[in-house]
């Protein structure tokens, strides 16, 4: 969470020329809610039901796009299969005081419960090997999103 999914996904799909999806903004759409107000009104246990559905229509069959999921998509190993089935799979990490500066003023993301000092690095403990499975992984700490984009254009075009 707020390693810069979003964020660099927006500048790598328009350096490509392709188009970007973001999975958060998807469900907000089919819900008609925000992210906050599906965890409070339906709990998480939906939101990760939606979610799994949502990276399934929306990577399944494409090409030529970017997607970035949320934070928590790769919980599920049904999710982790369906990214590696559908394309190159890049985990952005940061270290905790990174993501603290960045999200602690974010209203929106629920989990931090208001108190990004003390969840962000309890969430980072249970996530320590969520994201091994990926492709590729960037520590973006120290790396402006152009930079980021520049690795993930670097590594596709090796492919
Ligand atoms: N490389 C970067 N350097 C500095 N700030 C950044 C960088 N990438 C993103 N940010 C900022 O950090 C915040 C979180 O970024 P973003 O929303 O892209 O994270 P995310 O990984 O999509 O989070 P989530 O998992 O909640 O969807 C935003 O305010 C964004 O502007
Ligand atoms: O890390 C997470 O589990 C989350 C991250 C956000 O992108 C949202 O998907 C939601 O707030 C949950
Ligand atoms: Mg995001």
């Amino acid at each position: 969470m707020g390693t810069g999914k979003s964020t660099v996904a927006s500048v790598l799909a328009e350096r490509l020329g392709w188009s970007k999806i973001d999975l958060d903004t998807c469900i907000e759409e089919a819900e008609g809610k925000t992210i906050p107000e599906v965890f409070a009104e339906k709990g998480e246990p939906y939101f990760r039901e939606v979610e799994t559905a949502a990276l399934r229509r929306e990577l399944e069959g494409r090409t030529g796009q970017i997607v970035a999921t949320g934070g928590g998509a790769v919980l599920a190993e049904e999710n982790r299969a369906i990214m590696l089935d559908n394309g190159l799979v890049v985990a952005l990490t940061a270290d905790a005081e990174t993501i603290i500066s960045r999200v602690k003023d974010d209203p929106n993301r629920p989990l931090l419960r208001g108190n990004a000092e003390k969840s962000v690095p309890e969430l980072l403990e249970r996530r320590k090997h969520a994201y091994d499975f990926a492709h590729v992984r960037i520590d973006t700490s120290d790396k402006t999103a152009e930079q980021i984009a520049d690795a993930i254009v670097a590594r596709l075009q090796a492919d």
